[in-house]
Parts: structure tokens; sequence; C-alpha cells
């Protein structure tokens, strides 16, 4: 007898938007962790679809209850270690589960200074995301990865777009001064799970805004380039990275019209269509 003509493909399945608050309160400076928690399953699921069989189906309310009841604990420090065990804890709960990805977002909270002091309790929410991912198989393999989302970065001038190809539907002029504008995704594999996470996640962060300052830019493209550069020269444990940079235009707007002059003082920031600019920058194999 042969099988059925219609087979199940690759699946997974698991829970999303797990959102996990913790306080460290032992003692009185309290520490917090503000989390989205995502955590998705791979293994042989083909009872449940072929035959509404469920009794090898962890459920992804018990998900998140793991979520939790690992938090106390797991997370203790950064959201890579605090996904590890999740991922391990993962690969062991479901009977027939291969693989487990877990993905957090930390939002990021900074103390409010009080005369200059960081206080014990109280916390202002920063933007800007940090991101990680923990994947792992039940043959002992896993994979970190981390990223950035969301940090709206802009300079007002040391910045052009010059020299680019001309065809007949090119109307852009050039320019040697414009302002540049963007929001910065980033995300980076390590070579290792077993990184000073904290230390290497506020150095590219500091890095990227570093890069960004320090050099003409005579494209996206050629920040990119240099950004990614930049963080695989000072952090080895980074194999490689990836970037996306929306073009946020700022265009100068036509103050002529009104005979008011405009020496690009007066912009506007457009909704319209943005340029999308993304790559990985990688070490030579
Ligand atoms: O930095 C830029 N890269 C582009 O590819 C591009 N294209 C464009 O119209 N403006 C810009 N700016």
């Amino acid at each position: 007898m042969s099988g059925p003509e219609i087979v199940l493909g690759q699946n997974n399945y698991g829970k999303s938007e797990i959102r996990l608050f913790k306080v460290k309160r032992d003692t009185d400076v309290h520490e917090v962790w503000d989390l989205d928690v995502r955590v998705s399953l791979e293994g042989d699921f083909d009872a449940a679809h072929y035959e509404g069989d469920n009794s090898r189906l962890l459920a992804t309310d018990t998900m998140r209850n793991t979520v939790y009841a690992l938090a106390r604990d797991h997370l203790t420090g950064s959201i890579e270690k605090f996904g590890r065990a999740l991922v391990d804890h993962f690969l062991e709960a479901g009977p027939t589960v291969t693989a487990c990805r877990v993905e957090i977002t930390q939002f990021r909270w900074r103390r409010i200074e009080v005369n200059g002091q960081p206080h014990d309790h109280s916390f202002v929410r920063e933007r800007g995301e940090r991101k990680a991912q923990v994947w792992g198989d039940i043959g002992g393999e896993r994979r970190v990865e981390a990223g950035i989302d969301d940090v709206y970065v802009l300079k007002t001038t040391n910045s052009g777009w010059e020299g680019f190809y001309r065809e007949r539907f090119t109307t852009l002029p050039e320019t040697n001064d414009r302002v540049l504008a963007t929001v910065v995704t980033a995300k980076w594999e390590y070579d290792t799970i077993d990184a000073d996470f904290d230390r290497v996640w506020n150095g590219v962060l500091r890095s990227i805004l570093e890069t960004l300052t320090d050099h003409y830019s005579p494209s996206v493209q050629n920040t990119l380039y240099r950004m990614g550069k930049a963080v695989l020269e000072e952090f080895p444990e980074i194999e490689r990275i990836w970037y996306s940079f929306p073009n946020v235009h700022h265009i100068v707007y036509d103050l002529d019209r009104f005979g008011i002059e405009n020496d690009g003082e007066i912009l506007h920031a457009t909704h319209d269509p943005y340029g999308q600019i993304e790559g990985w920058v990688e070490r030579r194999a």
C-alpha cells in the first residue's frame, strides 16, 4: 500500500508574543527585563496533521507557562543566555521535537537620573530594541544570533549622492550635501554560544553610531559596508553582520517659488517611497 498523495511539508509550531516582565528585587536596587518571546518547534508532528492525534504535541500554552517558569532562575543576565536555557529545555520537553528556535526582543529601560544619580527603581523606556535568536537541535548543535532594531539616526551634513549611473529615466540631481537619515536594523551571527553578549551588543551599537559620524558618506551603501567592517574588526566573535537601512529622504523644500532663500534649512521629511539598502558584511571564507 502506498502512502497519501498529498503530504505534509516543512512545518513548525509554537507561541508568539509571550510578554514577560521580570523585576529583580532582592536588593533595593531593582533590575528589569521587558521581553517579547517567541518559541517555535520543529519535529515529527505527522500524527497531529494527518490523524488529529495530539498525543505527542506539547501545547503552546505549556510553552508560554515554561517561559515564565524558567525566567525565575535563568533570566538573570543576557537574553542570549535565557534563549539558550529555553532551547535546551524545549528540545527535551516535546516527545518528537528535533529542533527549536527561540526569538527574544528586549525593550530597554534606562534608570532615570536624579541629580546625576541613577535611580534605584524608576526607569524610562529607551528607543531601540535588542534582539536575540537561539536555534538548537537534538544533535547538540546551537547557534546564537543577536540584533538591533528601531534605532533612528540622522546626520545633517557630510553626506552626499553623486556620480550615480544616469540613463533615460534619471532625473535626480546630484548633491554633495544632504541629510542622511535611517532606522537601523542589524543582525549578526556569533561563532560561539558563549560570548559576553551584553558587552558585545552595547559595543556594536556604539560602533554603528560612531561610524555614522566618522566619514563623508557618498552613499548609504558605502556607510553600510563601513559599519560592517568596523564591527567585524572590533568583535572577533562575530562571524558576519547584516544591515537594513531605509533611506528616509529629507528633501530640501522649494521656497524659491515664494522668493525665499533656502540654504538646506527647510526640508520635507517624506513618507513617500524610500530607498532600502540591505546587505551582509562578512569575513572572507
Ligand atoms: O545613498 C543612496 N543610495 C542609493 O542607492 C540611492 N538612490 C537614490 O535615489 N538616492 C540614493 N542614496
